[in-house]
């Protein structure tokens, strides 16, 4: 962990280091990745299985898994995960529907009708993580915009090591609709979505996190499939003031290191000592974390703690972070809030822990990292939609607009254009 000090003389050096500083797996997967879409390409279901014996060590005989095999895991799931599954669903689904966007439809001054309507995509992937964790609020987060969205077809593949998995993932999905699913995961479940197999078709777009493998697949295929954004190890960025608990907030903190030896937890706070009793706070609890191997190698590595001597100035250092999650512990954090520019999902005052929006807040929780806040957004409806524009002329309109038409075919030197026009005029 390192403590800067925006008083400090060298401080706007070590601040850029932190913000460019690159936390991704340094192991170059990218070879291998390429072998094993090749592989999948051209020998599909052999080569799928064949990973799949090698890397999570489950021969499978079929990679679909069958209704009975879904419906009798499922049952396994413990009634109270069930019913906080389906909490979180609704309040999902409730968030989510709110997106759905409207078409456009008018008639122009001089008589030309436009439109735009929003078309969902045909058939979708969705990759649900399962190498270290199983993540069933994943699931759901990825599956439950695309039914919302109108996706027809929606695809899960899900890798299921020693040949088990945690029956709340397909409680889950039972949860979510979702029926077709394969029993795979890494580069060979992405490339098995993007070119199909013999027992898988091909999807047109492929969304949800992974590994560095996964995340990798999904970089290479891209432009035989859409892809959502690339997301990597988690992040959170904490603005608090020393009338918080610091016990709290070592909790938030420690909350997304715990994922991942790479992610990322920040805390800007105008205090010094209460930065202080958060260091205390976070050691002592790190002591008895049963994920205290992830992270406390996240927080010895790529923690940091700024101090302002107003929280206002921690604003224009958020933006240029961009991190994937902020929150605002202070008495108004909406006033902090409306200066945010860069950020993938934000949470506000001292009662709104991240986990909140982690599991069942509503908003998605695949959100983008790695500073990608700067241009992207978390998943949504919007990421399973695609805009079909309509354009409609009759003479009268065609006569009003076509000239000016003409005019810029000629000037791009495009007879055939110029003509396709002209002879409507005539
Ligand atoms: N941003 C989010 O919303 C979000 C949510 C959940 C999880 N995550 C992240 O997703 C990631 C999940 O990773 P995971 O590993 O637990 O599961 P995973 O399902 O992403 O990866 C497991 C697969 O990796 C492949 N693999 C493993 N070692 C390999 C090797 N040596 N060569 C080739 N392939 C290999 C295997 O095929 C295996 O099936 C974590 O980084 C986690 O933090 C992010
Ligand atoms: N915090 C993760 C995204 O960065 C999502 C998640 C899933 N389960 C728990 N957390
Ligand atoms: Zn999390």
């Amino acid at each position: 962990m390192q403590l800067l000090q925006t008083t400090d003389k060298d401080f706007s050096v070590k601040f850029k280091t932190l913000v460019s500083d690159r936390r991704e797996v340094t192991v170059d997967v990218s070879g291998t990745v390429r072998e094993i879409l090749a592989d999948v390409k051209v020998r599909g279901d052999a080569a799928v299985k064949n990973y799949t014996s090698r890397f999570d060590r489950n021969n499978l005989q079929s990679l679909h898994l069958s209704e009975t095999f879904i419906a009798e895991h499922a049952t396994q799931c413990p009634a109270d995960v069930l019913a906080a599954l389906e909490f979180a669903a609704e309040r999902i689904v409730a968030f989510h529907e709110k997106q759905l966007p409207q078409d456009i439809g008018y008639t122009d001054t001089v008589g030309v009708k436009l439109g735009l309507n929003w078309v969902a995509l045909s058939q979708v992937g969705i990759y649900v993580p399962g190498g270290r964790a199983s993540y069933p609020s994943s699931l759901l987060m990825n599956a439950l915009p695309a039914k919302i969205a109108g996706v027809e077809r929606i695809v899960m593949t899900v890798p299921m090591p020693n040949g088990e998995i945690n029956p709340a993932v397909l409680a889950a999905a039972q949860v979510a609709g979702v029926t077709e699913i394969y029993g795979i995961g890494g580069a060979q479940a992405i490339a098995a979505l993007a070119y199909g197999t013999e027992s898988i078709a091909p999807v047109d777009k492929i969304v949800g996190p992974g590994n560095a493998y996964v995340a990798e697949a999904k970089r290479q295929v891209f432009g035989t499939v859409g892809i959502d954004s690339i997301a990597g190890p988690s992040e959170i960025l904490v603005v608090a003031d020393s009338q918080n608990n610091p016990d709290w907030i070592a909790w938030d903190l420690l909350s997304q290191a715990e994922h991942d030896p790479s992610a990322q937890s920040i805390l800007i706070t105008d205090s010094e000592i209460f930065a202080q009793q958060v260091i205390k706070a976070v050691e002592k609890i790190l002591a008895d974390l049963p994920t205290t191997e992830v992270a406390s190698a996240s927080w010895q590595n790529y923690a940091a703690i700024i101090l302002v001597s107003d929280l206002a100035q921690s604003i224009p250092l958020l933006n240029q972070l961009a991190p994937e999650h902020v929150e605002l512990c202070t008495d108004n954090p909406q006033l902090l809030a409306n200066q945010i520019k860069c950020a993938g999902s934000v949470f506000l005052g001292r009662y709104t822990p991240e986990a909140i929006g982690d599991y069942l807040g509503g908003p998605n929780h695949v959100l983008p990292t790695a500073r990608s806040a700067r241009f992207a957004s978390g998943l949504s409806v919007y990421d399973f939609l695609k805009r079909i524009t309509y354009l409609e002329c009759d003479k009268q309109a065609l006569q009003t607009i076509g000239k000016a038409a003409i005019t810029l075919a000629e000037a791009e030197g495009l007879p055939a254009h110029a003509g396709s026009v002209s002879v409507r005029l005539q």
